[in-house]
């Protein structure tokens, strides 16, 4: 029952009836949002209904126990609003202000500032205050830019999550008979819900009548194991409000509990105390890293490990040569300011990759968390369930057999009555079922029983039992996977009489099941028992012993989907690999993968993995294609196993078992239609469930990972590695001159000129090529761009020095100032201009120019860094006008500079490239040869990684033809293995 936000509730958070008012951790800027006394309001009036009895708290709330009628809850949605959480709304703009004021650039710009004033010189504090509004300005436009909270707000309103209500008829007047099904949104506070397993909880919601109601509330409290809830009334000492056995909060999700329903009508009496509380969903871990977060943690480890390491030494050289060691220390913090590429905040890429998410949104793919976009481009295994990826989800049952494979309505009337009273997951099976039964006229035979007990179904046992009371004894029916239900059962109908199961007969039936499996047909076995009391009976189905008197077999098919194959195709042109994991037969999965086209010589079923060892299982995750039978946390098992074989793992799943799953892979994926828990443990969600809306997915993937990480990745190895150059430039000067080789105010200003330059290579363009194959980011070639342009750039630098020093007479403390000058004019353009001949093999702006606002950011700051000497702020710095000459010796050095160091990059790289193709080589042709690695499946796929290893590194021509005699000797080896 959803409580009702109270009259003090601010306007505009009065929206929803409990969730996030109820005192669980909020997100940040939801402090903002939410007055902290209504807070402690909501808190209490929870408490209150805790210790309230049931029907006290309907009062309280003008409810009533057959729910609200339908005109009240129209009343009460438009007085309260829709049900939506407050914090997905987008924070205020002084919070964003403060939050781009709030970073350690100016953090460290304030603290100089300080020192400066301290020492009285007033000047450099305003130009390092005059830096501060200027980096915090371009953070807050940024911010404001992306709204990123905003859109991301919108795109989850496109993706639907589901609650059951009771809600009386208005037309009818007849109470509780009415179960709706409506947009979680339109909950009202006074709603009687029921809950089902596998739906996460629509409000906070004071339970009235459960049975096993299992909740799983990791995401509150970080208790991973599900805790029971019921509708009995708390006494004091109450438990922290979390803990309140009787309340249920919103972001929680229901673990199992068959018809544990929060409020449940007189007719769906409770569970079997033993229900399944191993359900998949019980334990939703949190999110493990996913591959671009390991890649971006690996370059900021890089930076950080680069500036301990040179700054110290910065420090002890410059204080040795001046003899100021506290200007020494001022010099050192400038340069490790200006190591850091702080221009780059995760919020230019996320502005970028918020961008293409609304891009997404309009292909029906929603993305729930922005750096999954490029998880998806990154991504070279799909994993995938069957059932409505593969398949068109519409399964029927087509026929209903005895043991000798004769129709038989009693094997449907069974069937139906389980289907009929089991109230667990909902299930495509269970409603085929039903509809069959009812054209067969089975529907008047249920009246005939109530329900006396249910074991609901999960996904490790695959079969569910429900206890039903008739006229004579209590019978028990138990509906499931063919394999599993017959390993029960001890006897068999044949005609009227029982015949004892033999070894036989069972093989002989489960070569039938075979047999239609192998036909695409899922087969479920029914077996009935009746027994002397509903006690017995409830015993029966928790043992795993069950005598079944009576077996009969039912069929259904679910036909592949046209689109299916093709889709397959594409994503295997695009270098994606495919595997399905089901909890279905793998015979089914086999039959559905040949129609469309996925590989099935290797295939493995969930009891072969469970006898294998870690490394072992490994191995054959790696090779089969196809795997059958799997539990939810197999699932989850081959998809960590694949992630540690260093490949970037996606899960497409939607069902309750296919959780755990979504939430170890790199980037999980649901579909709107799927079930609450699966949507929240997935990053992208589809509006339809398709394989070939993924396929957009994944191109899309791989343009914002070129576009965004791509340039990013980009914008961080020109950073890192003309600061390298930069360093080392210092380093020698600070070895050599008797004074400093810059001010530190103006190595700020020429880092801030810099980084503000660089701020457009993220909107640059990307090759084509680069698009047709997975992407991850990585740190790798970040160390040859640091060891390769830092060289070259400095041994630029020293001739500008000894130019400086030798042809302009800068060679005295006196001099200093013309000295500075010209060092942070050549420094500044040659860093700045650096980026187009980085970006492209071709010469620039004669074969490539690049995007506008790279040209013009570029070129806009380069004039800044010409005429800023001959301006106020240049001699508040401390620079002084140059001669005309030296500007001749700027285009030199600029010229001479970039090709060379775009020759010794490449040349760098080759080496690197062709090291790693033999590295890689080698390592492959001795798995291969060692028998690890499966030739047919893994071939292609290791090729084509080894080729993008090679393009990663800009393709050369010796690169190229590497790969090429690779890809050559892979297929002549597959030639030889399967000849
Ligand atoms: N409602 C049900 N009643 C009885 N048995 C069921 C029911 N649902 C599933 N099963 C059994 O459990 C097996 C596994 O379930 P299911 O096929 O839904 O797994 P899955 O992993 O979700 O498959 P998919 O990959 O097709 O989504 C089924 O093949 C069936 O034998
Ligand atoms: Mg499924």
């Amino acid at each position: 029952m959803p409580l009702a936000p109270g009259p003090e509730a601010a306007p505009g958070t009065a929206t929803q009836p409990a969730g996030i008012l109820s005192g669980r951790p909020r997100p940040p800027h939801t402090a903002l949002l939410i007055p902290s006394e209504h807070e402690h309001a909501v808190t209490q009036r929870l408490l209150g209904a805790a210790q309230s009895e049931g029907w006290q708290v309907l009062e309280a709330l003008q409810a009533s126990a057959e729910g609200l009628p339908a005109g009240e809850a129209c009343r009460r949605l438009q007085q309260h609003g829709h049900n939506i959480i407050s914090s997905t709304r987008a924070a205020p703009w002084y919070s964003v202000l403060w939050s781009s004021f709030w970073h350690p650039f100016n953090a460290i710009l304030l603290a100089l500032a300080a020192t400066s004033t301290l020492t009285g010189d007033a000047a450099t504090a305003a130009i390092m205050l005059a830096m501060v509004a200027c980096s915090t300005g371009l953070h807050f436009w940024q911010a404001i830019e992306m709204k990123s909270t905003v859109a991301a707000a919108r795109l989850s309103e496109l993706v639907h999550t589901h609650a059951t209500l009771i809600r009386q008829d208005d037309d009818t007047g007849l109470p509780g008979v009415l179960e709706v099904v409506v947009d979680q949104r339109e909950v009202v506070p006074g709603d009687c819900v029921r809950l089902f397993a596998g739906e996460m909880l629509p409000g906070d919601v004071r339970v009235l009548r459960a049975k096993d109601l299992f909740v799983g509330a990791a995401a509150l409290t970080g208790e991973s194991m599900p805790v029971e809830k019921t509708g009995r009334r708390a006494h004091p000492p109450l438990p922290p409000l979390l803990d309140c056995p009787n309340l249920a909060f919103m972001g929680t999700h229901v673990a199992s509990g068959g018809t544990a329903s929060c409020m449940g009508a007189a007719d769906h009496p409770a569970a079997e105390a033993d229900s399944a509380r191993s359900s998949p969903a019980g334990a939703l871990p949190q999110k493990p890293e996913n591959a671009f977060q390991r890649g971006v943690q690996r370059v900021s480890y890089l930076l950080i490990a680069f500036m301990a390491a040179m700054v110290p030494l910065v420090v002890a050289l410059s204080g040795l040569m001046t003899h100021s060691w506290s200007q020494a220390a001022l010099f050192g913090i400038s340069v490790a300011v200006g190591l850091t590429p702080e221009m780059l905040p995760m919020g230019d890429l996320a502005a970028c990759f918020n961008q293409h998410a609304v891009a997404m949104a309009r292909q029906h793919t929603i993305v729930k968390r922005l750096d999954a976009v490029q998880n998806l481009g990154a991504m070279d295994i799909l994993c995938t369930d069957k059932t409505g990826t593969l398949t068109l989800d519409e399964v029927v049952l087509t026929r209903w057999l005895d043991c000798d494979g004769q129709e038989s309505v009693d094997a449907l009337r069974f069937g139906f009555l389980n289907s009929f009273f089991q109230t667990g997951v909902r299930n495509l099976l269970d409603a085929a079922i039903l509809q069959s039964g009812r054209e067969e006229g089975l529907e008047w035979e249920a009246q005939a029983y109530e329900k006396v007990d249910e074991l609901p179904f999960d996904f490790v046992r695959r079969r569910l039992s429900v206890v039903l009371q008739g006229d004579g004894a209590p019978l028990l029916v138990c509906k499931g996977a063919l394999e599993e239900t017959v390993s029960l059962c001890c006897s068999v109908e044949q005609g009227q009489a029982l015949i004892p199961l033999d070894d036989r007969r069972r093989s002989k039936l489960l070569a039938v099941g075979e047999q239609l499996n192998a036909e695409g047909m899922r087969v479920l076995a029914v077996a009935v028992r009746q027994l002397p009391t509903a006690a017995a009976a409830l015993q029966a189905a928790t043992a795993a012993g069950t005598q079944a008197a009576e077996w009969v077999e039912g069929a259904d098919g679910d036909p592949p989907k046209e689109t299916a194959r093709q889709a397959v195709q594409q994503l295997q042109d695009k270098a994606v690999q495919l595997k399905v994991l089901t909890g279905d037969s793998l015979a089914v999965a086999c039959s559905v993968c040949s129609d469309v086209g996925i590989p099935t010589i290797h295939t493995i079923t969930g009891p072969e993995l469970a006898q294998l060892g870690a490394g072992e299982f490994c191995v054959a995750v790696q090779r089969a294609s196809v795997m059958g039978k799997l539990t939810p946390g197999q699932k989850a098992r081959v998809v960590a196993a694949l992630k540690g074989g260093g490949h970037t793992v996606g899960f497409l799943g939607d069902g309750v078992n296919d959780a755990l799953a979504l939430r170890a892979a790199d980037v999980g994926v649901s579909v709107d239609t799927g079930s609450d828990i699966a949507k929240e443990a997935a990053d992208v969600i589809l509006l339809e469930k398709s394989l070939l809306v993924l396929e957009h997915g994944v191109s899309q993937g791989r343009e914002t990972h070129g576009e965004c990480c791509c340039n990013t990745s980009k914008y961080i190895k020109l950073a890192a590695s003309s600061n390298f150059g930069n360093v080392f430039s210092i380093l020698v000067a600070s070895a050599w001159l008797p004074f400093q080789p810059m001010h530190p105010i103006q190595l700020l200003t020429q880092n801030l000129l810099y980084d503000l330059s660089q701020t457009a290579v993220p909107f640059d363009r990307v090759d084509a090529s680069y698009l047709a194959v997975p992407r991850t980011w990585s740190a790798a070639g970040l160390g040859i761009f640091m060891l390769a342009i830092g060289p070259v750039s400095s041994i630029f630098d020293i001739t500008t020095f000894c130019l400086l020093w030798f042809v302009y007479g800068a060679n005295s403390p006196e001099r200093q100032a013309l000295f500075q000058t010209g060092w942070f004019t050549v420094g500044l353009l040659t860093q700045t201009l650096i980026v187009h001949m980085i970006r492209t093999e071709r010469i620039p702006f004669v074969q490539e120019v690049a995007a506008w606002p790279v040209v013009l950011m570029t070129a806009v700051i380069s004039g800044i860094g010409l005429v800023l000497p001959y301006t106020p702020v240049g001699a508040a710095e401390g620079m002084v006008a140059l001669p005309l000459s030296f500007y001749g010796w700027v285009a030199a050095t600029i010229a001479g500079e970039g090709p060379a160091g775009c020759g010794y990059v490449a040349s760098q790289q080759q080496t690197a490239a062709k090291f790693i193709t033999c590295h890689v080589c080698r390592r492959i042709h001795a798995d291969c040869a060692a028998g690890k690695m499966d030739l047919h499946q893994n071939l292609l796929q290791l090729a084509l990684r080894h080729l993008d290893h090679g393009s990663q590194q800009r393709p050369t021509a010796g690169v190229n033809t590497c790969s090429a005699r690779f890809i050559a000797e892979c297929e002549e080896m597959e030639r030889n293995n399967i000849s």
